[in-house]
Protein backbone atom coordinates (compact mmCIF):
# COMPACT_ATOMS: atom_id res chain seq x y z
CA UNK A 1 0.00 0.00 0.00
CA UNK A 2 1.31 3.40 -1.19
CA UNK A 3 -0.10 6.14 1.72
CA UNK A 4 0.26 10.16 1.66
CA UNK A 5 -1.19 11.92 4.61
CA UNK A 6 -3.95 13.50 3.46
CA UNK A 7 -6.27 15.05 5.77
CA UNK A 8 -10.09 14.56 5.00
CA UNK A 9 -12.50 17.58 4.27
CA UNK A 10 -14.47 16.23 6.84
CA UNK A 11 -13.68 14.49 10.01
CA UNK A 12 -16.22 12.19 12.25
CA UNK A 13 -16.95 14.28 15.11
CA UNK A 14 -14.04 14.04 17.96
CA UNK A 15 -14.65 14.49 21.60
CA UNK A 16 -11.77 14.62 24.67
CA UNK A 17 -12.57 11.18 26.34
CA UNK A 18 -13.60 12.11 29.85
CA UNK A 19 -10.77 9.48 31.37
CA UNK A 20 -8.30 11.82 29.53
CA UNK A 21 -5.35 13.16 31.61
CA UNK A 22 -6.01 17.00 32.32
CA UNK A 23 -4.40 19.50 31.01
CA UNK A 24 -0.24 19.36 31.85
CA UNK A 25 -0.57 15.81 33.29
CA UNK A 26 0.83 13.13 31.82
CA UNK A 27 -0.16 10.01 29.70
CA UNK A 28 0.58 6.79 31.24
CA UNK A 29 3.52 4.43 30.33
CA UNK A 30 1.64 1.95 27.40
CA UNK A 31 3.89 -0.30 29.25
CA UNK A 32 7.24 -0.85 30.93
CA UNK A 33 9.08 -2.03 28.06
CA UNK A 34 7.79 0.77 24.98
CA UNK A 35 10.83 1.83 23.06
CA UNK A 36 8.94 5.44 23.82
CA UNK A 37 7.89 5.60 26.91
CA UNK A 38 8.99 2.85 29.14
CA UNK A 39 11.13 3.00 32.42
CA UNK A 40 12.66 -0.69 31.63
CA UNK A 41 13.03 -0.51 27.88
CA UNK A 42 16.90 -1.28 26.68
CA UNK A 43 18.00 1.85 24.95
CA UNK A 44 14.64 3.63 25.83
CA UNK A 45 13.31 6.80 24.43
CA UNK A 46 12.04 7.72 27.59
CA UNK A 47 9.73 10.46 26.35
CA UNK A 48 6.69 11.91 28.41
CA UNK A 49 3.92 12.96 26.51
CA UNK A 50 1.39 15.41 28.38
CA UNK A 51 -2.45 16.94 27.62
CA UNK A 52 -2.91 19.54 26.46
CA UNK A 53 -6.08 21.57 25.62
CA UNK A 54 -9.04 20.03 23.10
CA UNK A 55 -7.45 17.18 21.01
CA UNK A 56 -3.50 18.97 21.76
CA UNK A 57 -0.45 17.42 23.74
CA UNK A 58 2.97 18.59 24.40
CA UNK A 59 5.93 16.02 24.97
CA UNK A 60 9.80 16.56 26.05
CA UNK A 61 12.79 13.79 25.13
CA UNK A 62 16.54 15.00 26.21
CA UNK A 63 18.50 14.47 22.81
CA UNK A 64 21.51 11.97 24.71
CA UNK A 65 24.31 10.82 23.38
CA UNK A 66 23.82 7.39 22.40
CA UNK A 67 21.26 9.07 19.91
CA UNK A 68 24.13 10.26 17.78
CA UNK A 69 23.60 9.96 14.06
CA UNK A 70 25.99 12.52 12.16
CA UNK A 71 28.48 14.22 14.58
CA UNK A 72 27.14 16.39 17.67
CA UNK A 73 23.49 15.62 15.74
CA UNK A 74 20.11 13.30 16.70
CA UNK A 75 20.06 10.54 14.29
CA UNK A 76 16.98 10.77 12.11
CA UNK A 77 15.65 7.08 12.57
CA UNK A 78 16.12 8.47 16.74
CA UNK A 79 14.04 11.62 15.79
CA UNK A 80 11.34 9.56 13.63
CA UNK A 81 10.90 7.00 16.73
CA UNK A 82 10.45 9.85 18.73
CA UNK A 83 8.15 11.40 16.73
CA UNK A 84 6.05 7.57 16.16
CA UNK A 85 5.79 7.70 20.35
CA UNK A 86 4.32 11.55 20.08
CA UNK A 87 1.95 11.34 17.81
CA UNK A 88 0.94 7.66 18.53
CA UNK A 89 0.03 8.58 22.22
CA UNK A 90 -1.77 11.83 21.25
CA UNK A 91 -5.30 9.83 19.81
CA UNK A 92 -5.64 8.56 23.57
CA UNK A 93 -6.83 12.15 23.93
CA UNK A 94 -9.71 10.99 22.30
CA UNK A 95 -9.73 7.20 23.70
CA UNK A 96 -8.73 6.09 20.96
CA UNK A 97 -5.85 3.02 21.06
CA UNK A 98 -3.95 3.00 17.75
CA UNK A 99 -1.16 1.65 15.96
CA UNK A 100 0.82 3.38 12.89
CA UNK A 101 0.34 3.09 9.30
CA UNK A 102 2.02 5.93 8.04
CA UNK A 103 4.69 8.24 9.26
CA UNK A 104 5.95 11.30 7.54
CA UNK A 105 8.81 13.28 8.75
CA UNK A 106 10.74 16.54 7.83
CA UNK A 107 14.12 17.10 9.07
CA UNK A 108 13.95 20.94 9.14
CA UNK A 109 17.54 21.64 11.41
CA UNK A 110 20.12 19.31 13.04
CA UNK A 111 18.94 19.14 16.49
CA UNK A 112 22.46 18.99 18.72
CA UNK A 113 23.02 16.23 21.62
CA UNK A 114 22.88 17.62 24.83
CA UNK A 115 19.44 19.60 24.30
CA UNK A 116 15.71 18.62 25.04
CA UNK A 117 13.17 18.42 22.26
CA UNK A 118 9.41 20.04 22.72
CA UNK A 119 7.19 18.48 20.89
CA UNK A 120 3.30 19.77 20.33
CA UNK A 121 0.90 17.02 18.21
CA UNK A 122 -2.82 17.13 17.72
CA UNK A 123 -5.52 15.17 16.53
CA UNK A 124 -6.70 17.14 13.21
CA UNK A 125 -9.48 14.75 12.41
CA UNK A 126 -10.93 11.52 12.22
CA UNK A 127 -12.14 9.49 9.53
CA UNK A 128 -13.85 5.83 10.47
CA UNK A 129 -10.56 3.90 11.84
CA UNK A 130 -7.95 6.39 11.01
CA UNK A 131 -6.53 9.12 12.73
CA UNK A 132 -4.92 12.28 11.78
CA UNK A 133 -2.28 13.52 13.76
CA UNK A 134 0.29 16.22 13.30
CA UNK A 135 3.58 17.27 15.42
CA UNK A 136 5.95 19.96 15.68
CA UNK A 137 9.34 20.07 17.26
CA UNK A 138 11.49 22.75 18.85
CA UNK A 139 14.48 23.42 21.17
CA UNK A 140 13.18 25.75 23.31
CA UNK A 141 11.62 28.66 21.30
CA UNK A 142 8.14 27.34 19.79
CA UNK A 143 8.83 29.89 16.30
CA UNK A 144 12.04 28.00 15.12
CA UNK A 145 10.63 24.48 14.56
CA UNK A 146 13.76 21.85 14.01
CA UNK A 147 11.10 18.94 12.57
CA UNK A 148 7.51 18.59 11.89
CA UNK A 149 5.83 15.10 11.42
CA UNK A 150 2.36 13.85 10.04
CA UNK A 151 0.90 10.31 10.60
CA UNK A 152 -2.23 7.99 9.86
CA UNK A 153 -3.10 5.87 12.55
CA UNK A 154 -5.09 3.11 13.06
CA UNK A 155 -7.41 2.22 15.13
CA UNK A 156 -7.33 -1.40 16.69
CA UNK A 157 -8.63 -3.27 19.42
CA UNK A 158 -5.90 -3.90 21.89
CA UNK A 159 -6.43 -7.44 23.16
CA UNK A 160 -7.16 -8.22 19.30
CA UNK A 161 -3.92 -6.49 18.20
CA UNK A 162 -1.35 -7.83 20.41
CA UNK A 163 -3.14 -10.48 22.37
CA UNK A 164 -1.28 -13.60 20.31
CA UNK A 165 1.93 -11.18 21.03
CA UNK A 166 1.52 -9.76 24.62
CA UNK A 167 2.27 -12.65 27.26
CA UNK A 168 3.65 -12.41 30.10
CA UNK A 169 7.07 -13.12 29.40
CA UNK A 170 7.29 -10.96 26.85
CA UNK A 171 6.34 -7.97 28.99
CA UNK A 172 9.14 -9.03 31.48
CA UNK A 173 12.44 -7.43 32.29
CA UNK A 174 14.65 -8.75 30.12
C1 LIG B 1 -0.74 -1.31 26.47
C2 LIG B 1 -1.07 -0.12 25.54
C3 LIG B 1 -0.41 -0.26 24.17
C4 LIG B 1 -0.78 0.90 23.25
C5 LIG B 1 0.12 0.89 22.04
C6 LIG B 1 0.16 2.25 21.37
C7 LIG B 1 1.58 2.53 20.90
C8 LIG B 1 1.63 3.86 20.14
C9 LIG B 1 3.01 4.39 19.91
C10 LIG B 1 3.82 3.56 18.98
C11 LIG B 1 3.14 3.35 17.69
C12 LIG B 1 3.75 2.22 16.91
O1 LIG B 1 4.93 2.20 16.74
S1 LIG B 1 2.72 0.99 16.33
C13 LIG B 1 3.83 -0.16 15.55
C14 LIG B 1 4.01 0.10 14.07
N1 LIG B 1 2.77 -0.22 13.33
C15 LIG B 1 2.35 -1.46 13.14
O2 LIG B 1 2.95 -2.44 13.57
C16 LIG B 1 1.09 -1.62 12.34
C17 LIG B 1 1.20 -2.78 11.36
N2 LIG B 1 0.01 -2.82 10.49
C18 LIG B 1 -1.11 -3.46 10.89
O3 LIG B 1 -1.15 -4.11 11.94
C19 LIG B 1 -2.31 -3.31 10.00
O4 LIG B 1 -1.91 -2.96 8.69
C20 LIG B 1 -3.30 -2.24 10.52
C21 LIG B 1 -3.82 -2.60 11.93
C22 LIG B 1 -2.63 -0.84 10.61
C23 LIG B 1 -4.47 -2.10 9.54
O5 LIG B 1 -4.99 -3.38 9.28
P1 LIG B 1 -6.55 -3.72 9.41
O6 LIG B 1 -6.97 -3.71 10.83
O7 LIG B 1 -6.79 -4.98 8.64
O8 LIG B 1 -7.28 -2.49 8.76
P2 LIG B 1 -7.68 -2.23 7.24
O9 LIG B 1 -9.07 -2.73 7.04
O10 LIG B 1 -6.61 -2.67 6.31
O11 LIG B 1 -7.68 -0.63 7.20
C24 LIG B 1 -8.58 0.14 7.99
C25 LIG B 1 -8.50 1.56 7.45
O12 LIG B 1 -7.15 2.05 7.65
C26 LIG B 1 -6.54 2.36 6.39
N3 LIG B 1 -5.15 1.94 6.42
C27 LIG B 1 -4.65 0.72 6.69
N4 LIG B 1 -3.31 0.71 6.63
C28 LIG B 1 -2.94 1.98 6.33
C29 LIG B 1 -1.69 2.62 6.11
N5 LIG B 1 -0.53 1.95 6.21
N6 LIG B 1 -1.69 3.93 5.82
C30 LIG B 1 -2.85 4.62 5.72
N7 LIG B 1 -4.09 4.06 5.90
C31 LIG B 1 -4.12 2.76 6.19
C32 LIG B 1 -7.34 1.59 5.35
O13 LIG B 1 -7.28 2.21 4.08
C33 LIG B 1 -8.74 1.66 5.94
O14 LIG B 1 -9.28 2.94 5.68
P3 LIG B 1 -10.75 3.20 5.11
O15 LIG B 1 -11.06 2.07 4.18
O16 LIG B 1 -11.66 3.23 6.30
O17 LIG B 1 -10.66 4.51 4.45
Amino acid sequence: MSTSFSIPDVSDPMSRHPKAPAPGEPFRLHHNLCHGCGDDAPGGLHVTVYAGEGFATTAEMTVEKWMMGGPGVIHGGVLTAAFDEVLGTTPLIIGTPVVTGHLQVDFRKPIPIGTTLHFNAEVVAKERRKVFVRATAHLGDPTEIVASASAIFIEIDLKEHFGKYADSASLSRP
